[in-house]
């Protein structure tokens, strides 16, 4: 961050990952494939705001009803700031966890930095915690993810973006 400080993570990544509803959707079921072999989880936990759809999909696949959230904010758009916790897990999901998170499955859509994964590994040491994809500096923080893609790429989610007209590759275009 310190090399180009006016540069926002997005355009320090370079490459463009976009990703699908329908791809999305399939990486979440690939994801539940891997964590059916982990669980049983008492509850599922998603990081808002990215953690809330692959935490529906999960869930939904794992047969779990009891979905809690933890409120993180840091990116700004595409620029990390301090990190925020908004809201930490209800004591009623606490206590399913015993405190510690054993038993509990923590989902996020990404880790970039592992800024957030650290938090809330702090929150909860003992929770599973996955995402759907993984940059390499944050990789090991997280217990099962799906796609890595480099620490140069910048993924953009289908709940952030819409069809748009692409000029011809011969014309340019990336
Ligand atoms: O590993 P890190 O470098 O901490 O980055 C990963 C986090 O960044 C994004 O969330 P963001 O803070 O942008 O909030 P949002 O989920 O509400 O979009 C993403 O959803 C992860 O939670
Ligand atoms: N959408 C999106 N948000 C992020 N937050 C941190 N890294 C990323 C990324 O690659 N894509
Ligand atoms: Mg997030």
């Amino acid at each position: 961050m310190a090399e180009h400080p006016e540069l926002s993570a997005q355009e320090r990544a370079g490459k463009a990952f976009p990703v699908s509803w329908d791809q999305f959707h399939r990486d979440c079921r690939a994801l539940t494939w891997r964590l059916n072999e982990v669980g049983p989880f008492h509850a599922v936990i998603a990081i808002t705001r990215g953690g809330l759809v692959p935490a529906a999909i999960v869930a939904r696949e794992l047969g779990v009803r009891v979905i809690d959230t933890v409120c993180i904010a840091s990116y700004d758009h595409n620029k990390q700031g301090d990190l925020n916790v908004l809201k930490g897990v209800s004591p009623d999901t606490a206590k399913l966890g015993g405190g510690t998170g054993k038993g509990l499955l923590i989902v996020d859509d990404l880790v970039d930095t592992g800024k957030t994964g650290r938090m809330v590994r702090d929150l909860l040491p003992d929770a599973h915690f996955a995402t759907v994809y993984a940059k390499p500096k944050g990789r090991p923080l997280v217990d099962t993810f799906i796609t890595e893609v480099s620490q140069d790429t910048w993924i953009f989610f289908p709940w952030d973006t819409a069809l748009s007209f692409q000029p011809p590759i011969r014309d340019g275009a990336a």
